[in-house]
């Protein structure tokens, strides 16, 4: 019988992987390709010196994950949802908000926002201004934001993520870590001060690593990203990731409408009465101009 376990953290390609018995031994895949992910269920060939090649993974229930032309970058197997932290400061990237959603809504996970520092108080207005237009767009979708000050209480999150395995995404600086050691005490999570100007994070979570909440919730702490490339999704499935634009694409003239340039497209008449925020239009045109 070969041994069993789940990945608990990903470092490139060599994996933590904590066994069914409780032990935490390395795991090493076969061949040059890092094809596994936090979450990710393994079964491992012998021990040697806790150390074992990872033979193969069980089927997931999600796979989340990150592409440009080159290369993949896989976040999380299995999570069942996306807690996406942004803050007040530093700004954040509305176009990764619509990128994650695109990813989550493929995968069939939830979304939960997290919009955290909010004790600086200077800076709440804008913030919130910034995600109004998701609010707007994922009306047809549940889509809770939970506000938080993660310094001091995170206990807002945690209906959020009972019997959720989620995975914290966000930029560098947004606060990932500081919920994570909050919600795991002991987690040791690197935070850091931001000790320069504002907007200049530099990201300090390097590997995912996965902790166990309770007996049916898990979190997956994620090194911050900044760009998160879809390459490998077609424009039905961005397209889909744009729930506001459902109801309207049949509409469109052309039954393969980009809603770019085509004469009679029913989302461009929507964006010129306001219907569709512009914001959102600009994150379609540059997710699927790729
Ligand atoms: N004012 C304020 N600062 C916070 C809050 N939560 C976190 N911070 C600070 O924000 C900075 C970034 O927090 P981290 O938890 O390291 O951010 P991160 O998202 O994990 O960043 P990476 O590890 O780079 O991905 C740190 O200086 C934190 O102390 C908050 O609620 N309010
Ligand atoms: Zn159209």
């Amino acid at each position: 019988m070969s041994l069993t376990g789940i990945v608990t953290a990903a470092f490139g390609r060599h994996y933590e992987i904590t066994l069914d018995d409780g032990r935490v031994v390395n795991g090493i895949p076969r061949g040059k390709k890092s094809p596994y992910a936090c979450g990710d269920r393994v079964s491992l060939g012998p021990l040697h010196d806790s150390e074992a090649q990872i033979l193969t993974h069980a089927p997931r229930k999600s796979l989340l994950y990150r592409s440009d032309e080159w290369k993949q970058k896989l976040i999380a197997a299995n999570a069942t949802q996306i807690v996406l932290v942004v803050a007040t400061e530093p700004g954040f990237s509305d176009e990764l908000i619509s990128r994650a959603f695109v990813a989550a809504l493929h995968e069939q996970m939830r979304v939960v926002i997290a919009l955290n520092k909010v004790d600086l108080a200077d800076r709440l207005a804008g913030a919130r201004a910034q995600l109004a237009p998701f609010i707007a767009a994922f009306a047809s979708v549940d889509l809770p934001i939970v506000e938080l000050h993660a310094h001091t209480d995170v206990t807002p999150l945690l209906p959020w993520l009972a019997g959720q395995l989620s995975v914290l995404v966000g930029q560098s600086g947004m606060g990932k870590s500081t919920i994570t050691n909050a919600l795991v005490p002991g987690a040791g999570a690197a935070t850091r001060e931001i000790s320069t100007a504002l907007d200049s994070g530099k990201h300090t979570t390097t590997h995912a690593r996965l902790y166990r909440l309770d007996d049916n919730s898990g979190l997956i702490d994620s090194p911050g990203l900044q760009e998160f490339g879809l390459g490998h999704l077609s424009f039905g499935e961005i397209e889909h990731g744009f729930p506001e634009f459902r109801a309207l694409v049949a509409g469109c003239r052309f039954r393969d409408c980009r809603h770019r340039n085509e004469p009679d497209c029913a989302v461009k008449q929507a964006l010129a009465t306001g219907e569709i925020d512009p914001r959102r239009y600009a994150h379609f045109l540059a997710i699927t101009g790729r």
